[in-house]
């Protein structure tokens, strides 16, 4: 009989690039693959788009906020409604084992899969763990993280540091079809800038405003995120995106140095490339700061500079990115000796043998 497997996470492409770097490992191996996700949260989108054989299930999500808003009345109601509804799923799947990538979405699966006995196994990317992850712990049977430091937020011996895992595709990409999709030359060296996968408005009224000047130094790869693409900018040397689904690791080959927020998912692949960072950082006003951790745990492996929302300026940007560009090499010597990743496959036997090893103590 085919294994089965249920994946979870969402709300925020960080919260499912680990399910997309593990799902294609699972298919070659031949496991009978779910995902349980929202409506219309983007896990739906790059589920169906990039593995449409996987069977995407939606239920309802109710978000978990640490601020007042309206809405905190009535999410409880959205939460129970999907705790029930993944419940009724997993029931009739009867997996083998959940995998978590947290977000608010995976807290009514997983809760439905521990009183269900379905035995889960989270992932935690960031340094220290988001308030889904927390709240779910108690009902894992593991917690892999990203960072070695993160175990020190985790109560028990649960946790299991595997360091980031990498989508496979990430060493294919060819700076020629970077090129090619961009329509640049390649004569200038390239700037990528991605403001999460969500996209930053800060970041990109920053472009905006600094968009004549860089172009006298640099081509531009500008990740927007959806809807937020400003077409009076479009010309020569600026390429702008909304996500991209395919392509993205071609277009990340071919840039010279990037500017990026700070999930921990895009940091991590920019390290594997070996693409010199200028991190800004999600605030603490807009987030748990986890973001600033991230950035500042780069900043002190001598990865990235990192300037935080506060402190942040034209002229400072201007002058971090050419610091960037005129050390590049030494910073790229010291990310070529940071292995803290796996590929697919390896997490792939890991999770395995962590679930045989679950299944016979059951
Ligand atoms: C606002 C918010 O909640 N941010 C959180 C979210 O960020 P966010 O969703 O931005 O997460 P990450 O930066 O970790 O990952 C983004 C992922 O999207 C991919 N990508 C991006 C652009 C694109 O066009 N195509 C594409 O595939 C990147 O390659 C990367 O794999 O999850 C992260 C990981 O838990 C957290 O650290 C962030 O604080």
């Amino acid at each position: 009989m085919k294994r089965k497997i249920v994946f979870t996470g969402g709300g925020s492409a960080g919260h499912v690039s680990v399910n997309a770097a593990l799902i294609p490992e699972f298919q070659k191996k031949g496991w009978d693959i779910f995902y349980i996700g929202s409506y219309e949260g983007i896990e739906r989108s790059i589920i169906n788009t990039n593995f449409p054989e996987v069977k995407y299930l939606s239920v309802p999500v109710g978000k978990l906020r640490r601020y007042f808003a309206w809405k905190n009345l009535s999410d409880p109601i959205l939460v129970i409604k999907g705790f029930l509804e993944s419940r009724s799923i997993l029931q009739e799947i009867n997996p083998d084992f959940i995998f978590s990538k947290g977000g608010f979405v995976s807290v009514p699966v997983v809760s439905a899969g521990r009183s269900l006995k379905i035995p889960v196994i989270i992932h935690e990317s960031d340094y220290t763990p988001g308030l889904a992850n927390k709240l779910v712990f108690p009902f894992s049977k593991a917690i892999c993280t990203t960072f070695k430091e993160t175990g020190q937020f985790l109560k028990g011996s649960k946790s299991l540091h595997v360091g980031a895992v990498l989508r496979e595709g990430i060493f294919q990409g060819e700076a020629r079809k970077g090129l090619e999709i961009c329509g640049f030359t390649g004569l200038k060296p390239i700037l990528a800038v991605m403001g999460g996968s969500l996209g930053s408005a800060k970041i990109n009224k920053l472009i905006e405003r600094n968009l004549p000047v860089l172009l006298e130094k640099y081509d531009i790869i500008h990740f927007c995120g959806k809807g937020n693409i400003n077409e009076a900018l479009r010309q020569a040397g600026y390429a702008p995106f909304e996500f991209v689904n395919k392509g993205l690791f071609d277009l990340v080959t071919a840039s010279s140095v990037v500017v990026s927020r700070a999930g921990s998912n895009s940091i991590f692949e920019f390290l594997a490339l070996e693409k010199p960072m200028l991190l800004i950082p999600l605030s603490s006003k807009a987030s748990r700061g986890d973001q600033i951790i991230n950035a500042k745990s780069f900043e002190k492996a001598g990865y990235s500079r990192v300037i935080e929302e506060e402190q942040l300026t034209d002229e400072l940007f201007l002058k971090e990115i050419a610091y960037l560009a005129q050390n590049r090499e030494q910073i790229q010597n010291r990310m070529s000796r940071n292995k803290e990743f796996k590929r697919s496959n390896e997490m792939y036997e890991l999770l395995v043998k962590q679930i045989d090893k679950i299944s016979a103590a059951q």
